[in-house]
This record gives C-alpha cells, structure tokens and sequence, in this order.
C-alpha cells in the first residue's frame, strides 16, 4: 500500500461533497499530500490552485496536486465522491444506475495504475456502489469501505445531545443499516455518560419514546430536508469522511459506522451496510456485533433486504 514514506489521498470527484472533503481534510492536516481528479478538469484545478492559497493558514501546508489516474498507483487512500446527486424528492436509490456505470469506469481507471490501497466511498447509493467497487476492483473486503451510516450516526448524536442538553460527543447512539429509508436506530445500545438511553427515558418524565422517534424521523429524512433547502448537503459527510481517514491513516482502530461486507455477522451475507466496525490501517478490521433486541433485528433483516434487492440485478 502506498509508498510508505508519505500517506496519498487521491479524491475523485470535486464536487460539492469532495471540494468540502479537501477543504476539512487539509484543515485537519491529516494527509501528507492530496491528489485531486474529476472529470471536469477545470474545476478540480481550480480546488487545487483554490485550496494551495490557503496553505499557509493550515496546521501542515498538505500539498494538492491535479491528479490523473496513474497517481492512485502509490495512493494509501481513493476517495470517491463523483457521480450524481438527488434531486429533492430523489431517493438515494433513485441514483444506483447512472452512478454504478460511472463506478465501472472509475474503479477500472483506479485498478489499472496498480493501486493496492484502500477504497472509501462516499457516492450515493453509498452501500450499493460500495459492494459494486468490491466486486468491480477485486480487492479484499477490508480495503473497500463505504462512508455508511457515519453521518445518519453523527446526525441522531447530535439531536439527542440537543433533547438531552449534553454534548454530542458523550453521546453514544448508532444508526445502522442502508443510509437511506430504511436505516434504524439503535436505542437498546444508546448511553449518556453510560446511562442507558432507555432508562433515562423511564427515569425523566419530560422524555418520551414519542419523542425519541420523532428525532429518529428527523434524522432519517434529514438529507431530503437539506435537499430541499440548498440543494444538497455537504459539510456533515465531508467531516465524516475525513473521520474515517484519520482513523485509517492514524492506525487508530476506532469504531466507527461505516458500510462494510457482512458475512455472516448480523445473521447477514453478500451485503454491505452500515454497522460499527473497528476501523485501522488496513481498514476494516472487525465488525462490531451490537446485541439488538428483537424489534432491531426485523428492522436490520429489512433493511439488509432492501440493499441486496437493488444490488442482485446489478451482479
Ligand atoms: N454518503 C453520504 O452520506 C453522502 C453522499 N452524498 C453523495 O455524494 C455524491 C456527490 O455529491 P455532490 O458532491 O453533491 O455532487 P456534485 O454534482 O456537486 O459533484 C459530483 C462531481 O462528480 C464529478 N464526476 C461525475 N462523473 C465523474 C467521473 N466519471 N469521473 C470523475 N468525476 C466525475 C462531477 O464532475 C462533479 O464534479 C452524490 O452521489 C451524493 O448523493 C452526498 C452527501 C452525503
Ligand atoms: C445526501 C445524503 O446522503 C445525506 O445527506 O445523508
């Protein structure tokens, strides 16, 4: 993987989603140096010519580079953040055949310079166009890795963190399954400062289960609610994604929700999907079995259901 001596980021796609990736991860200085590629050529280098100017503002002066293919040669890391968007009212899945014919193509541009890093996509639908980059790129299941439900978690952390008035970050809630309609929560494993979720529900009569379902709602259509507002969402994922970067190039073994291949954990195979998974330098090091309790295991089975629909006529 790599070079060894420097960790490459090489990001593909600039977009809306990619241009905030660059702009947090350089901010974080986490790479020590960022290729950039899209199929719009003037627009990745205007991020880059855009990006280099803030340098010196930057806790490491991260050097980024117009990329072409050849680059991901010595990549540690491929982000993937091209393709098309939902419109409002267009569900993630609504985007799976314009962006799995765009995906062929990338991975087989990527595969064909000799990478033999790690894969993190973000694109939509992130947990089919995951499964599609493993199939496509014949890569090992740890080194292709998809942003998952890390948003839809980081959304639910922070609304329960506004209802209970606590910091998100002491806040350890997940959501799981497609990032997409059918996702869950999972309150039976969500704690405040190690206080179960649902016994503080019992203990405080201002809370309710109504209420945390209705915050479940408001995390689940929270992509649609952006949508319609400005278009489409950005920042969250980006930080997101530089996240799941920072813990793959830091060795850190961090859990994190991310979609990775089941097979076998959750009773599930042949999918990838949102779950916690130990995340390192060699990706994904473990999957994260919670002990759901009956209601979250229909609704994970469901949600599985949903994905390996799309994805069985694709392969
Ligand atoms: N996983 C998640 O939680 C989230 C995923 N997304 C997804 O991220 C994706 C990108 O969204 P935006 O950045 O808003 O879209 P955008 O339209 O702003 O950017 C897409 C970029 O991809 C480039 N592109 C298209 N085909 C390409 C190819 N073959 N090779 C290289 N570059 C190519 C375009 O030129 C464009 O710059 C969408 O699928 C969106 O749904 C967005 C937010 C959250
Ligand atoms: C667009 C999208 O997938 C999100 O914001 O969750």
């Amino acid at each position: 993987m790599g070079t060894g001596k420097t960790n490459r980021v090489v990001l593909i796609g600039t977009g809306a989603v990619g241009a905030s990736y660059a702009f947090a991860l350089m901010n974080q200085g986490i790479a020590d140096e960022l290729f950039l590629i899209d199929l719009n050529e003037e627009k990745a280098m205007g991020d880059v010519m855009d990006l280099n100017h803030g340098k010196v503002f930057a806790p490491y002066p991260t050097p980024v580079v117009l990329g072409s293919y050849g680059d991901c040669r010595e990549a540690d890391l491929v982000v993937i953040c091209a393709g098309a968007n939902q419109k409002p009212g267009e569900t993630r899945l609504d985007l799976v055949e314009k962006n799995t014919k765009i995906f062929k193509s990338i991975t087989d541009q990527v595969m064909g310079s000799g990478f033999d890093g790690i894969f993190l996509i973000a694109t939509n639908p992130v947990d089919i166009l995951t499964y599609a980059v493993w199939k496509y790129s014949g890569l090992p299941k740890e080194r292709v890795i998809g942003s998952g439900t890390i948003l839809d978690t980081a959304r639910f952390r922070y609304e329960l963190g506004t209802y209970f008035n606590v910091a998100p970050q002491n806040v350890h809630a997940y959501i799981i399954g497609e990032h997409g309609d059918s996702e869950l929560p999972v309150y039976s494993a969500a704690d405040i400062g190690g206080v179960p979720v649902l016994k503080r529900i019992a203990r405080d009569p201002e809370a309710s289960m109504e209420d945390l379902d209705r915050i479940f709602i408001q995390v689940r259509d929270a992509a649609y609610e952006i949508i319609k507002r400005k278009g489409a969402t950005y920042y969250g994922i980006a930080m997101g994604l530089v996240r799941i970067t920072k813990a793959i190039l830091h060795n850190e073994n961090s859990v994190l929700t991310v979609s990775a291949l089941l097979e076998g954990e959750y009773g599930e195979s042949d999918v990838y999907i949102g779950v916690p998974a130990v995340i390192n330098r060699d990706g994904v090091r473990e999957v994260v079995e919670l002990d759901l309790n009956e209601d979250e295991k229909e609704r994970f089975a469901a949600s599985a259901e949903v994905l390996r629909k799309s994805i069985r006529p694709l392969f």
